[in-house]
């Protein structure tokens, strides 16, 4: 199960690396079928779990829906200290669970602990916000009424989360929905159970009641689970990260029982650099943005515009950063950057450099397969004076290429950035504050960051408009989503006095 090249991490705790489905607090390691879990450095099967059938999904949810009757009344500030205890768990643990991050999506440990970081924090966040869950008092037309309004927790939830966070796309969704009140059962990728099987052993630690909290497994019965997860009566809402083609099936499927969603898709991130921007900070950032967990972030900047005065010397200096990355197996710590997910990941990047080049892109770094290292290494491509209609210009590569594309006016490059009919983040680099706030105003986003390549925060709102999704994760808007608003109205009062 290991190589020399690529050995298997040494765990503090192995115990956090569980082998099961997580239903109403046991661990389920049987099943007829198995799939196996393997590490994309090197191919070898890391773990083989319990490919679960869908009666599976359908106990999990009947679990979940009786848990939320007691869990639903529990006081806030008992759930506030369940989820802080799990962020002391996977901050005590972090060093483990980035490890299993690092082995089984194939990012860098520096990434994976940012990860864990980062996904534990949602869960401090969210234990500060339990307490804070506010309705409001209305003054109705008919003065004989009172009218006041209760936040409550919309039910169980169904969280249907990718690879390329293992843990922090739970936990966002997570922290959220247990500290509003609300049960849920998630269905990790099968790419990438392991982290997420990890928060259900820390779970139980925490003291997160039984049946609260639930993990379903498969990798072949993926479709099925979601359908089950969509059109079962007793799930009151589906938050779902990952593609926006698979956001509208569920989107479809959840048409008959009407649920909430929330839906974190695909973006198609635009990364402008006006000729006023502080170059050295722009590439910086730019760098930072383009290369997180090697191009495989939603938020990930996938189209450059920059000033055509400037784009030379903007791609010469991007060059020079990315020939100081040292890829290899992210589990050394030596590593700035791992190996892609898959071969479909490599073919995309593949499709989308070779694309670009034919219609003309100048290639200032080829990178490329690394085959040396192993199948799924990939050293970044860079490509200056992209054509715009190179298909990168419309498709989010989710990989290490860099397209740069030139523009000359404020106009132009918000029509472009504009043209896609994804909108999640945007990025604008300029040193005009005009420049900064107009172009952020006019920019079809959910998220603007200018003059900087890194935003992601549990404070901040995150979510797309247009075909990147709707619904907000993290902040204090975090938390609506897995409310609904009831309205109480007390009538024929007496007259006041
Ligand atoms: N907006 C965000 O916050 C955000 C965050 C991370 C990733 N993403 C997006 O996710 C995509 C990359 O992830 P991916 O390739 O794994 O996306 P994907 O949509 O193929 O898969 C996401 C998850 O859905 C599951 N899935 C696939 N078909 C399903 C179905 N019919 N029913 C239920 N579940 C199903 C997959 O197994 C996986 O676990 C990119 O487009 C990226 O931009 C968005
Ligand atoms: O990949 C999408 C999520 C990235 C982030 O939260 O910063």
């Amino acid at each position: 199960m290991q190589s020399e090249r690529f050995p298997q991490p040494i765990f503090q705790d192995p115990e956090l690396v569980r082998k099961g489905a997580y239903i109403n607090g046991e661990w389920i390691n049987s099943a007829p079928e198995y799939f196996e879990v393997t590490n994309p450095a090197s191919g070898e099967v890391i773990a083989k779990l319990p490919e679960q059938p869908v009666s599976e999904v359908e106990r999990a949810i009947d679990v979940a829906f009786n848990a939320f009757k007691t869990y639903k009344n529990t006081p806030p500030r008992d759930r506030a200290k369940w989820l802080r205890n799990m962020y002391n768990l996977m901050i005590e643990n972090i060093d483990d669970l980035a490890k299993i991050i690092a082995w089984e999506n194939g990012k860098a440990m520096s990434d994976a602990i940012g990860e864990i970081k980062y996904a534990a924090s949602y869960f401090e966040w969210y234990a500060e916000e339990a307490p804070r869950l506010y309705g409001s008092t209305i003054q109705p037309s008919n003065p004989n009424n009172r009218v006041i309004t209760l936040r409550q927790p919309v039910g169980v939830c169904g969280i249907i989360c990718p690879w390329n966070f293992p843990s922090a796309m739970i936990t966002r969704k997570a922290a959220a929905a247990l500290a509003a009140g609300c049960t849920v059962v998630i269905k990790p990728d099968s790419s990438t159970p392991l982290s997420a099987l990890a928060l259900g052993y820390l779970a139980e630690k925490a003291g997160i009641p039984k049946g609260t909290l639930n993990i379903v497994l498969s990798h072949t019965r993926t479709p099925e689970f979601g359908l089950k997860l969509c059109e079962s009566p007793k799930v009151k809402k589906i938050t779902f990260t990952g593609s926006t083609n698979v956001g509208k099936i569920l989107m479809k499927q959840s048409a008959s029982t009407l649920k909430k969603l929330s839906l974190e898709l695909g973006g198609n991130a635009p990364l402008i650099v006006f000729n006023d921007a502080d170059l050295d900070q722009a590439v910086e950032q730019a760098i930072a943005s383009k290369f997180r967990g090697l191009g495989q972030t939603c938020v990930c900047c996938n189209r450059l515009y920059v000033h055509s005065s400037i784009i030379d010397e903007f791609a010469q200096r991007m060059a020079a950063e990315v020939k100081k990355f040292s890829i290899g197996y992210g589990l050394d710590p030596k590593n700035t950057h791992g190996c892609l997910i898959n071969d479909k990941a490599v073919a995309k990047v593949e499709h989308h450099k070779k694309d670009a080049i034919e219609r003309g892109a100048k290639i200032v770094v080829d990178g490329g397969l690394l085959p040396d290292l192993g199948p799924n290494f990939y050293a970044p491509v860079i490509l200056s004076h992209v054509p715009h209609d190179a298909l990168v210009a419309k498709e989010e590569t989710f990989g290490p290429m860099c397209p740069i594309f030139a523009f000359d006016t404020l106009e132009e490059v918000v029509e472009l950035a504009n043209d896609s009919e994804f909108g999640l983040a945007s990025y604008v680099f300029s040193k005009n504050i005009d420049t900064v706030y107009t172009v952020a105003e006019a920019l079809e986003s959910g998220i603007v960051s200018a003059n900087t390549g890194l935003f992601s925060d549990c404070s901040i709102p995150f979510g797309g408009v247009k075909e990147s999704g709707f619904g907000r994760e993290g902040s204090l808007y975090g938390i609506e989503d897995y409310t609904v608003i009831k309205t109480i109205n007390i009538g024929c009062l007496p007259p006041r006095i």
